[in-house]
């Protein structure tokens, strides 16, 4: 018996799976739309990536867990920040509510964040979505649009191939998102600007990377906790862009 294209079997090892996923609950406990926020959560929490008032464009943002991180980090943090400060401070008659919600539109004025993916995904705040073939001329022309020449302070890529079962297939399909987000980056990124990318193994991600140190100061492997072990994904966080790179 087949349920939404698997077996009963695996149907039911899939559910105990997902039921037995610390990321899984997490997410659901923090309304994230995916577990592979945490991968992101990690990375932020490791290289502080992600700041107030950033430039940030999400490749493969659906159903988007990174998008919803990226937009907290980016458009609301400054409110936490203040609101701390503003409960030591508590005799100033509403003062600080009022420069938290200055700081907080300032944020939104700067910030800007754009989400893209085949797949369509509910609205969040702050993001603007583009549904589209990243790869596809037409689409980088709308993102190049939205930035109306601003740079981009970080580029995500979490894009994925829909797997076709042949692992070189996957791997090759894979690469060449890299690739198109690297791209993407050689013509929008800012100098010192960083770049992460989801990748799956399979023998040319070696070549890949010897290609981002040419444009970036650091360039490091990671295996996020969140990323099953099982799987063959990786990423390459990569720092510090150089800015001397003919597109
Ligand atoms: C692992 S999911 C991303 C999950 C996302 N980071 C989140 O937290 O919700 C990978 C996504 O890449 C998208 N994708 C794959 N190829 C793409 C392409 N050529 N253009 C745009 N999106 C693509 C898929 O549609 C899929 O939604």
């Amino acid at each position: 018996m087949f349920i939404s294209g698997r077996s009963l079997s695996s149907s039911k090892i899939w559910i105990t799976r997902q039921m037995r996923d610390k990321y899984k609950k997490k997410a659901v406990a923090h309304n994230y739309r995916s577990r592979s926020v945490y991968k992101l959560i990690e990375l932020d929490q490791k290289y502080k990536l992600l700041n107030p008032g950033n430039v940030v464009i999400d490749c493969g943002a659906a159903p988007g867990g990174w998008s919803q991180y990226i937009s907290q980090k980016v458009f609301l943090d400054i409110t936490k920040e203040e609101k701390n400060s503003s409960t030591i401070a508590d005799d100033n008659d509403g003062d600080d509510n009022l420069i938290v919600a200055d700081r907080k539109e300032e944020q939104e004025q700067k910030g800007l964040v754009i989400a893209i993916d085949l797949l369509s995904i509910l609205p969040i705040h702050g993001v603007n979505f583009i549904q589209g073939d990243f790869t596809h001329a037409s689409i980088q022309k709308k993102l190049q649009d939205l930035l109306k020449g601003r740079k981009a302070d970080i580029v995500v890529s979490d894009m994925a191939p829909n797997f076709s079962g042949q692992h070189l297939a996957d791997h090759v399909k894979s690469m060449d998102l890299c690739e198109a987000a690297l791209s993407l980056s050689d013509q929008i990124l800012k100098s010192e600007g960083s770049f992460l990318c989801k990748f799956l193994m399979g023998g040319t991600e070696e070549e890949f990377k010897k290609r981002l140190q040419e444009r970036f100061k650091q360039v490091r492997y990671e295996k996020p906790d969140a990323s099953r072990p099982k799987s063959t994904e990786g990423y390459y966080m990569c720092l510090g862009y150089k800015n001397n790179i003919e597109p």
